[in-house]
């Protein structure tokens, strides 16, 4: 069972996951920690999509802390195509994971369909993965339980369509959440598929 938190105080429960989680909102004025890591993700998913992926109005980025005996059951994180002819405005397309910490034993992400590859990460590992072009086989994906010792990591989930005016949860039915940094924009450069052939 997950105790899934919005990082406003209240958690919601899933059967699905067990895990420990808290949501990180990111202030896109500022250059820090969560800026720098969340925006690397974004240049990474754009890098690797060929599309420039928006860093503000997304998901926060999600922490989740895997003890012993946690883990997080098959499952797909969105549920759109992305093609030349889909245009998914708004909807998750990819997703990255930050490995914090690596569990002793246990705690491999594997992709339970398709080619059903097996990830056992180390700290510092950064596993990115697209639903391109069937969420529901090559993208369906589960954390093996943690046998020893603990896991951490940092999702960070992509979607098209967002800005600093129109933020993720224009286009989901999970209700509004509160981002205490709404309309920050981020100043800085930023990587763009447009400059790309000229690297
Ligand atoms: O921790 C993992 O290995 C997978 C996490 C995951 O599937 C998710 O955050 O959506
Ligand atoms: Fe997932």
């Amino acid at each position: 069972m997950a105790h899934v938190s919005s990082g406003q105080g209240f958690t919601r429960t899933s059967s699905a996951r067990e895990s420990l989680t808290n949501s990180i909102d990111v202030d896109w004025n500022v250059e820090d920690a969560r800026s720098l890591v969340s925006s690397r993700t974004f240049d990474l998913a754009s890098d690797l999509l060929d599309v420039d992926v928006p860093y503000e109005g997304q998901e926060p980025l999600t922490f989740l802390h895997y003890m012993k005996g946690y883990e997080y059951r098959p499952h797909i994180d969105g549920n759109l195509f992305l093609s030349k002819r889909s245009q998914p405005i708004g909807n998750r397309i990819a997703t990255t994971l930050i490995y914090c910490d690596a569990a002793d034993e246990g705690g491999a992400t594997v992709f339970t369909n398709g080619e059903k590859l097996k990830f056992q990460p180390r700290r510092g590992d950064v596993l990115f993965f697209a639903y391109n072009p069937d969420p529901k086989t090559e993208a369906m994906h589960a954390a093996c339980p943690v046998m020893a010792g603990n896991k951490t990591t940092l999702t960070q989930w992509h979607r098209l369509g967002v800005s600093s005016r129109a933020s993720w949860d224009n286009f989901s039915d999970w209700g509004r959440f509160h981002n205490p940094y709404q309309g920050s924009e981020w100043k800085g450069s930023r990587f763009s598929v447009q400059g790309k052939a000229d690297l």
